[in-house]
């Protein structure tokens, strides 16, 4: 049998994702079904170590560049890929100092980088002998935070501003925790205590969440490869998007848009609590994306779903006036997502939320007319960035006084917001347990 390196191959995902600009979810996935004959136990290491050298890079790094007399953005990708995931290894999961150091000189020797397995291992010596004692930024501080939980220090910045030192702290602990994997129960196939028993039933653990028809999973290897899942038993979900869904509130016999759909997560659990009845109109601008949506669809066994090929930002003049229900689920900055996908702290700068306002805005201003009078559209992001969220909202109430902000709290359970008077509610991970996640439920005036 080959025999394959698990460490090798964080190493190798290492380097796709940062030298090469591969996505990280994509890079995983590809490299762990390129190396099938890896075993569960490896498979998960690999991905342990890939996400966990991510979520901690800026402190890897501060390590690195604290001992190395070559600086990490000198290194070569590959030395500098075996460095990051040891030291990870050292640091946070208790590999001993020793094997871990051994294992990543090997592993420079392997890609043609014997010459410098002297350079990897006086530096991860170092850092063995060293731990603890390295000085860290004054605590208090933006550094400190940008360092110690290895956050960008333009985000950190931006959301003390915003929430102050505590709170900052706080929600950056939370995007360092690896989240469990939230599923929407298939209402038009099962009930949530059904399934909740026939995944027991096979080793997944499973905890009720806030949201009606959201379970919690863990223990799970292979959802993907899952009966339950192929026979479209649940859709994997956050509570955020399911408590989007929620406050959009569909009835059966709606005509609903999803205007920025794909994958189709939303207007999977909109379908299922308009019972199969009614329309979704679920469009994307990415054709491919379009695929997705269908697949998901059949899958999960629903039938009132048309799935279109369409740019939001462009009028469409057939839609005018006729929805009861339209959802902005917009483009955005992506920063609520940091526990499931982190690398996005480490791709963005900040730069790309002026842009994104402005696409915002455009989606937001043609979505107006699609609203029927007396019909609801929900504003939603997966980001904490107050320019994107309570700042476009505000700038679309002041540009269509035909709208209104209606409060949110009735439509959600009492544990998933703390604005209880505000048409507005932001989720955070270190109070609701979900994504962060920002939504908005704006009315039409009118009958
Ligand atoms: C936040 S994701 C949507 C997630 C989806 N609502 C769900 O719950 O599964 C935003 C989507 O907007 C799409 N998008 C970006 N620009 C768009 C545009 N101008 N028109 C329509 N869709 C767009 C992206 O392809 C992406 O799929």
């Amino acid at each position: 049998m080959i025999q394959i390196n698990p460490r090798e191959i964080a190493a190798e995902a290492m380097v796709q994702i940062m030298a090469e600009g591969a996505y990280n979810n994509g890079a995983l996935r590809r490299l762990l079904r390129q190396n099938g004959a890896m075993s569960r136990q490896d498979r998960a290491f690999v991905t342990e170590v890939v996400n966990g050298t991510l979520r901690n890079l800026y402190y890897v790094d501060y390590i690195l560049n604290t001992i190395s007399k070559v600086r990490t953005e000198k290194m070569k990708p590959w030395i500098l890929a075996v460095l990051r995931t040891a030291l990870y290894q050292m640091y946070f999961m208790h590999t001993p100092d020793a094997a871990a150091c051994n294992e990543a000189v090997k592993l420079a020797g392997e890609r043609g980088y014997a010459k410098l397995g002297g350079f990897v291992n006086g530096v991860l010596r170092s850092a063995g002998r060293q731990k603890g004692q390295i000085a860290l930024p004054e605590k208090g501080t933006a550094e400190y935070l940008h360092v110690y939980y290895s956050h960008p220090l333009w985000l950190v910045k931006m959301w003390m501003a915003y929430y102050g030192y505590k709170f900052t702290e706080a929600l950056c602990r939370a995007d360092n925790k690896a989240p469990d994997v939230t599923i929407r129960v298939n209402t038009l196939k099962t009930d949530r205590e059904g399934l909740k028993k026939a995944l027991e039933e096979r080793g997944v653990q499973v905890t009720l969440g806030k949201m009606p028809h959201a379970l919690h999973l863990s223990g799970t290897a292979d959802l993907g490869r899952m009966d339950l899942f192929l026979e479209g038993m649940f859709h994997v979900q956050d509570e955020s998007s399911q408590a989007a869904a929620a406050l959009l509130a569909p009835k059966k016999g709606e005509r609903v848009l999803d205007l920025c759909a794909a994958p189709g997560g939303k207007s999977f659990t909109m379908a299922q609590d308009m019972e199969n009845d009614g329309l979704i109109v679920a469009r994307d601008i990415y054709e491919h994306k379009i695929e997705l949506i269908r697949q998901g669809a059949q899958r999960l066994g629903i039938e009132n779903i048309t799935a279109q090929q369409r740019d939001a930002a462009l009028w469409d003049e057939d839609s005018a006036a006729a929805f009861d229900r339209v959802l902005v689920d917009a483009p955005c900055s992506g920063l609520g997502l940091l526990r499931k996908k982190p690398d996005i702290r480490l791709k963005k700068d900040g730069q790309e939320i002026d842009q994104l306002i402005g696409i915002q805005r455009q989606i937001l201003d043609t979505a107006a007319g699609y609203v029927k009078p007396g019909g609801v559209m929900v504003y939603s992001t997966c980001t904490l960035s107050r320019k994107e969220n309570e700042k476009n909202v505000q700038w679309f109430l002041e540009k269509h006084p035909e709208f209104s902000g209606e409060v949110a709290a009735p439509f959600l359970p009492e544990s998933m917001t703390t604005e209880k008077d505000s048409c507005m509610v932001t989720l955070f991970p270190q109070i609701q347990g979900t994504d962060g996640f920002f939504m908005a439920r704006l009315v039409k005036k009118g009958s």
